[in-house]
């Protein structure tokens, strides 16, 4: 028996603190070492070598800002022998404590075959699991349509999972389902107080029967250090199929039509709203309301140009666009996605484009996230995406893709406005701020996470300040 996980847990901050800034789905790299304290966990299970956690860390900043993340652990006998499973996972060590009868190795309780099993077995199960500070609870969704994936039980032995890799916010699992379809498991690594919208909102649209998100089929709730949020959902797998961004890098290096595909992407981002205006209700849009929003776009500009220097060079003509967006009618306020990209669409060959990952930007407290929004944010989200395609086909290949980029924007913008009705100069003149909002939120993201990539937003925060740059040709 593995001896006091809590005392080995308070044993491991330090190296925790010097672990985390490393990790893809960290959000906080740039801001200094963090101090790393425990803010509850909870046993999930004891195998013959390992004893996997639930595990919340309460990361404080030198800027006194704190922050939950989910880090599940697993705890090895350092020199237990291992089986051939375990050598391939090949878990990097986050630190080694001593304990009666050896030392003890950390790791991620993800990157382990045993440790991936153990996180899943509540969700299978139905079940949770409780601890100091902690609680776990598991749910499959009632609602969902006769197209959904039955839900998973509890497979005998070790279910088959594999670790997906590639850019991700949180960490997801493939989940092999004996005689059903595959299933993706989600573990939120940012936790804060409320429901997360990725679960509210594809489980709406489940509910409604919609084809165009991937059923949701579980998840499972985590109340920890005062709040009560959501740890895990599970979801449809759609094997082998490619996402939007890599169609279109394709594409675009090789000069074909984007046009056809893009007119229905707009279509279906126009049908992704309507379903969840049914679901989820809208509210008018009053001058409150959109003062509050445009407000925030200003904060938001704000906080970034403090960061980021070439983004406070643009901050003036940037301040006019925002403002302009106050002077005109918005249409009704909705949930909606929150941060389209071309990299969350899936380009399915049975179901035609599919949306994924509603929890909206990374960067945004969850409280804000949730709040009902303009829907043309994810017009613009994604009519930014069509520019970064262009952006990194120069970048990597040195190469134009200009000219594609602006027939492929020109198509999505249409095909949505196809379907939703709209259009105009007001509709243009709200897409010139989103557009420019959504350019000064990737600053500070490349800023943080890929500097490399800073200078495609840049030039299109540029472009959609300069001197005669008509409202929504600015991407
Ligand atoms: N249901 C799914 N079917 C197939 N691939 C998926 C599915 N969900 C996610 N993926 C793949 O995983 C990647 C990351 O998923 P996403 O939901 O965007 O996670 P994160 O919040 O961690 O960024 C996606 O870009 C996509 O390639
Ligand atoms: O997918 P996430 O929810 O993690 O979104 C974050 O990361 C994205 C990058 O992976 C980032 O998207 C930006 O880069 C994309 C190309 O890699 C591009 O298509 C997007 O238009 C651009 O915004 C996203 O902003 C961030 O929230």
């Amino acid at each position: 028996m593995l001896p006091g996980p809590g005392e080995v847990l308070d044993a491991l901050t330090g190296a925790l603190a010097l672990w985390l800034p490393a990790q893809r789905w960290y959000a906080h790299k740039g801001a200094g070492t963090p101090q790393v304290a425990i803010a509850g966990w909870a046993p999930l299970r004891l195998a013959a070598a390992q004893l996997t956690l639930e595990v919340v860390l309460a990361v404080r900043l030198p800027d006194g800002t704190e922050t939950l993340y989910q880090v599940p652990l697993a705890l090895r006998r350092a020199e237990a022998e291992r089986s051939a499973a375990e050598i391939a996972d090949e878990a990097e060590p986050i630190g080694v404590v001593d304990a009666p009868g050896g030392p003890l190795c950390a790791v991620d309780a993800l990157r382990t075959t045993e440790g991936r099993a153990a996180l899943l077995a509540p969700l299978l199960a139905g079940e949770g699991a409780a601890g100091p500070g902690l609680g776990l609870s598991s749910y499959l969704l009632a609602a969902a349509p006769p197209s959904a994936p039955a839900p998973p039980s509890a497979p005998a032995g070790i279910p088959r999972t594999r670790l997906l890799d590639g850019e991700q916010s949180n960490t997801s699992m493939i989940l092999e389902v004996e005689g059903g379809a595959p299933l993706i498991v989600k573990l939120f690594r940012v936790l804060q107080d409320g429901e997360n919208p990725d679960v509210v909102l594809q489980g709406a649209l489940t509910a409604a029967g919609s084809t165009r998100v991937p059923a949701m089929v579980g998840a499972a709730r985590l109340a920890v250090a005062g709040i009560r949020t959501h740890a895990l959902c599970a979801q449809e797998f759609l094997p082998g199929v490619e996402d939007a961004w890599r169609v279109s890098l394709r594409e675009a290096t090789a000069g074909e039509d984007p046009a056809a595909a893009m007119e229905a992407l707009g279509a279906t981002v126009a049908e992704v709203h309507r379903d969840l205006a049914a679901a989820l209700g809208t509210v008018a849009a009053g001058s409150e309301e959109v003062a509050h929003r445009v407000a925030a776009m200003r904060t938001r500009l704000a906080e970034t140009a403090a960061l980021v220097p070439q983004v406070a060079a643009q901050r003036d003509a940037l301040e006019d666009l925002l403002a302009a967006a106050g002077d005109v009618p918005w249409p009704a306020l909705q949930r909606m996605h929150g941060d389209l990209h071309l990299g969350q669409v899936l380009a399915s060959p049975q179901r035609g484009w599919v949306l994924l990952d509603f929890e909206g930007e990374p960067l945004r407290p969850l409280a804000e996230r949730s709040l009902p929004d303009c829907p043309l944010r994810d017009l613009a989200g994604l009519l930014r995406s069509l520019d970064y395609v262009a952006g990194a086909v120069r970048l990597q290949h040195g190469a134009d893709a200009e000219a594609w980029a602006a027939r492929a924007r020109a198509a999505l913008h249409a095909g949505y406005t196809a379907a939703a009705g709209g259009g105009g100069r007001e509709q243009e003149v709200l897409l010139a701020a989103f557009e420019a909002d959504k350019a000064v939120y990737e600053a500070l993201y490349e800023a943080r996470n890929r500097p490399d990539w800073l200078p495609i937003p840049l030039a299109a925060l540029a472009r959609i300040t300069a001197p005669g740059a008509a409202a929504g040709s600015g991407g």
